[in-house]
């Protein structure tokens, strides 16, 4: 079966994504694109045989040539399409933030509920890259024991103009967020944020860098380094220390050069050829689940934990204090711990 996917959403991710979907992965066709720029759409769009342009994301999801929908407009519309892709019993694989505030996040929660299974499928692609699943693999061997302290970095070169202090934590290390509950199996119950000096490279309205600290429930510590001017490339970190021994992501270039007396290698530019892999085998998974009629990856659950994380660190950064999180009870639907 060939899942036929429509496109809400033809910026930066949804191209890459309408790309992998088109000519990497298997078992996929995008039938259908929109954007609010209607240009934009009929521009990606042109470059995928058998895709057609629709003027909203309404009717995308509405289309009955369209199986499965991808949602990676902006954040704030994710819950209008994600609710409509529920109501009209589709699929949703949606870029994260699964939507931008709890109560967004609580209706997708219900709505899911209310139907009795899930449609939705949110982008954390990290729990997909080799190396925090070997990462995952090393803890879950035992040897090292329990799990004291996560040091995270989560370094940009650049942001874009339109880059706020605000989206450093809930578009930045909202990854972090997502990935520390994921390799502990436990959620965030408290969160502070830490100003450092400023980098005087930083656009004058930006906080940056910033330092987010989360407490896990079962007592650990992490600590995230968000630098959004850090120049040199995109690099991610992340380091466990466990009471008999640490574990921590490798270097992402792949090879190491010796010459000259000196060695080194390569720094991704940004996320899409950091994590390009992993998006390969996240959207392969959620389109084999569509095709084989179930669901798979991060749930609505995550989606509306990371959201509630994040809602506390911008208030811890408003603040300066320490701000604790509560979920709420997670409904059965979900599972007992985090997917
Ligand atoms: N998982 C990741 O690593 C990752 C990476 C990049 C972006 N994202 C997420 O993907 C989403 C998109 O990010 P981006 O970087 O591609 O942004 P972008 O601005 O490049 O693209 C968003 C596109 O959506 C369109 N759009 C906005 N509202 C729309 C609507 N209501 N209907 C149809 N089209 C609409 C815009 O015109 C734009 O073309 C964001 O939620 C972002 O956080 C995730
Ligand atoms: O939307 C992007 C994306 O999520 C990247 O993975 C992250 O590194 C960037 O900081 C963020 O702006």
């Amino acid at each position: 079966m060939t899942v036929r996917v429509g496109v809400i959403g033809a910026g930066m991710i949804g191209t890459e994504h309408i790309r992998r979907l088109t000519h990497v992965l298997n078992g996929a066709a995008v039938v259908a694109v929109t954007d609010v720029d209607p240009a934009r759409a009929a521009e990606v769009a042109a470059g995928v045989p058998g895709a057609r342009v629709l003027a909203t994301g309404k009717d995308v999801i509405a289309d009955d040539a369209v199986d499965a929908v991808v949602v990676t407009s902006w954040g704030p519309t994710h819950e209008e399409y994600v609710l409509a892709s529920v109501a009209a019993g589709k699929p949703v694989f949606c870029e994260k933030p699964l939507a931008t505030t709890r109560e967004a996040c609580r209706r997708i929660l219900d709505a899911e509920e209310a139907a009795g299974r899930r449609f939705v499928m949110v982008g954390f692609m990290r729990r997909y890259d080799a190396s925090y699943r070997a990462l995952k693999a090393a803890l879950a061997e035992g040897g090292l024991g329990a799990p004291l302290m996560v040091h995270c970095a989560h370094r940009n070169a650049t942001v874009p103009s339109l880059y706020t202090s605000d989206m450093a934590i809930n578009d930045t290390s909202v990854h972090e967020i997502d990935i520390v509950r994921w390799l502990l199996d436990e959620e965030i119950v408290a969160a502070r944020v830490l100003r450092p000096r400023r980098n005087s490279r930083a656009a004058p309205h930006l906080v940056d860098p910033l330092v987010v600290m989360l407490e896990m429930a079962g007592g650990a510590l992490v600590d995230v380094e968000v630098s959004v001017n850090i120049g040199y490339g995109y690099d991610i970190r992340c380091e466990v220390v466990a009471e008999g021994g640490t574990a921590a992501l490798a270097e992402a270039g792949g090879v190491v050069v010796r010459s000259g007396g000196r060695w080194g290698g390569a720094v991704p530019a940004d996320w899409r050829e950091r994590f390009l892999r992993a998006y390969d085998v996240e959207l392969q998974d959620w389109v084999d689940a569509v095709a084989g009629g179930t669901t798979t990856g991060p749930t609505a659950w995550d989606g509306y934990a990371a959201t509630v994380v994040a809602d506390a660190c911008l208030e811890a950064l408003r603040t300066g204090e320490r701000v604790g999180v509560s979920l709420g009870e997670r409904p059965a639907l979900y599972g007992l711990v985090a997917s």
